[in-house]
């Protein structure tokens, strides 16, 4: 879909379309609908990423909170959103021996303990050994380190997201 097309549709399309490049958050893309016309993907990309940044740290954190845990119970259970699955597997977090998944968990469940949000990380951009050594090594960082850490993960994610729809003919949800 090109940006031209993009700039034509009704807000209902384009949270329906954009609704989850930020993991479960819609709101974001329903709000950042006002700044058309883009003028290119990278704009549209702006403009979600300055109003994730106007927003309080409360709001960045309730965005961290809205993510899966990476080979957590969504996984286990099959109730992750499309693109979170796919970019877990991809990642191999669907194909962790018991040994990593206790691991996986334990280290997610002390993150949460510290900071009272999950550890978010762009699953596309690593793989498994990658999101071990990164979980273990973030868990120690300052909260507002990590939720600072976090956001800009939340953006790279949406990024790729974006680009899945924009930059390629694949059939959308419309
Ligand atoms: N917790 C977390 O990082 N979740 C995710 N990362 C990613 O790339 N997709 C996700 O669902």
């Amino acid at each position: 879909m090109d940006i031209a097309t993009v700039n034509t549709l009704p807000y209902e399309d384009f949270v329906n379309i954009f609704g989850n490049v930020v993991e479960k958050c819609p709101i974001v893309t329903a709000a950042v609908w006002s700044r058309r016309p883009f003028v290119s993907f990278t704009d549209l990309e702006a403009a979600i990423s300055e109003f994730i940044d106007a927003l309080p740290e409360s709001g960045k954190e309730g965005i961290l909170r809205c993510h899966p845990d990476l080979a957590g119970r969504d996984l286990q259970s099959g109730t992750l959103t499309r693109e979170s699955q796919q970019e877990q597997a991809g990642a191999g977090m669907d194909a962790l021996s018991s040994a990593e998944t206790s691991r996986m968990v334990r280290l997610n469940r002390e993150y949460k303990e510290r900071f009272g949000f999950p550890f978010v990380i762009c699953a596309r951009m690593s793989d498994k050994a990658g999101i071990l050594r990164q979980l273990s090594e973030r868990c120690r960082n300052e909260r507002a380190v990590e939720r600072a850490h976090g956001i800009e993960e939340v953006k790279k994610i949406c990024r790729l997201r974006l680009q899945g729809l924009l930059l390629t003919d694949a059939p959308n949800k419309l």
